[in-house]
């Protein structure tokens, strides 16, 4: 099947009445005057599903992202968000929203503007905040002109999840967060998730989401130019294996299985690079004693590139 086939026309196929989609978007375009920030934008987003949206800069990310959160209007086409139409303000309660840019400035200390957020929005405890700012190691007493990058980050992310929003809509999340960090936050999305809560996040970089996302969908040059299953991306992603054995094993015995390919044996030492299920080769490796294994986690960056890159965007679209 093409994976290009797989995207937004199969998505504009969909009955768009289906009313259990927390964003739904048909043929959603916006140009700036002459210049495209997004075209034709066809897509669903389920409940309980974290999506990661991924592109390069200037694919049209943030477009889509302030499309649905009314914050601009499209040139054509429409969406609904939570099953109400984006110009519809009283879903806004519903939604935590990261933006791109945050414009935290100003002499007010964090911990006063979250307050201030956590009484707008209603019934959010202070414990909750401080929860999540230990966290996500946040310092709370810093004025919010004298942030750092990454502790700005901190207080967006704060303010977008405190209220247990049914929809979270974070644009480049991870931006300016240290590994720790970064992980942490990802142990709060699968935990929206767990709570059958649904996230849209953008991202420049598959690796940011692929250990979170159920699906991906990538936006090139304003257009939707594939949806992906992660589950299915890591089936048929690249692995490089090594396998020790207690004797010597014969070349031969792992030649030609499907899938295996790069095949070098040195004396009981067997290298490999596995394309999709790993299935034939450790059935073929069972049949002599194994002493140690070791596989590499999928590269899905690399599949990704294969088949997304623009230069080469059919390069798989029969595989
Ligand atoms: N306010 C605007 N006026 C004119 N053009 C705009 C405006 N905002 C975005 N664009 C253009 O629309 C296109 C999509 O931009 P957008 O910001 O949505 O991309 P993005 O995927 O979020 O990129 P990045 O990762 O760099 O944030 C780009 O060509 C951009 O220059």
């Amino acid at each position: 099947m093409s994976y290009l086939r797989h995207t937004a026309g199969r998505g504009r196929r969909r009955n768009m009445a289906s009313m259990t989609a927390v964003v739904e978007t048909e043929g959603l375009t916006k140009f700036y005057g002459r210049r495209k920030g997004l075209e034709d934008l066809t897509l669903q987003i389920q409940p309980g599903e974290v999506f990661g949206y991924l592109g390069p800069n200037g694919a049209g990310k943030t477009t889509t992202i302030r499309l649905l959160l009314d914050v601009i209007r499209p040139t054509s086409g429409r969406a609904t968000v939570l099953g109400a139409d984006t110009r519809d303000s009283a879903v806004r309660g519903r939604i935590g929203y990261l933006p791109g840019e945050l414009a935290l400035e100003g002499r007010e200390r964090a911990h006063d503007f979250l307050n201030f957020m956590a009484d707008v929005r209603g019934g959010v405890s202070r414990g909750r905040i401080d929860e999540l700012a230990e966290r996500l190691d946040a310092d709370l007493s810093i004025r919010m002109g004298q942030l750092s990058k990454g502790n700005k980050q901190k207080v967006g992310l704060i303010q977008a999840f405190m209220h247990e929003p049914e929809l979270l809509i974070l644009d480049e999340p991870t931006s300016g967060l240290d590994p720790l960090v970064q992980q942490e936050f990802l142990a709060m999305v699968r935990e929206v998730r767990t709570s059958g809560r649904t996230v849209l996040m953008s991202s420049h970089v598959l690796a940011e989401v692929q250990n979170v996302a159920d699906r991906v969908g990538i936006v090139r040059s304003g257009r939707l130019v594939a949806v992906e299953d992660v589950a299915a991306l890591r089936e048929r992603a690249v692995r490089h294996v090594e396998f020790h054995f207690d004797a010597p094993v014969p070349r031969e015995a792992f030649e030609g299985l499907p899938g295996v390919r790069d095949v070098t044996v040195e004396g009981a030492n067997l290298r490999c690079t596995i394309d999709g299920r790993p299935d034939a080769l450790i059935k073929a490796a069972a049949k002599f004693t194994v002493v140690h294994m070791v596989s590499s986690e999928p590269d899905l960056e690399e599949i990704f590139l294969t088949y997304y890159s623009e230069e080469a965007p059919r390069a798989h679209a029969g595989a």
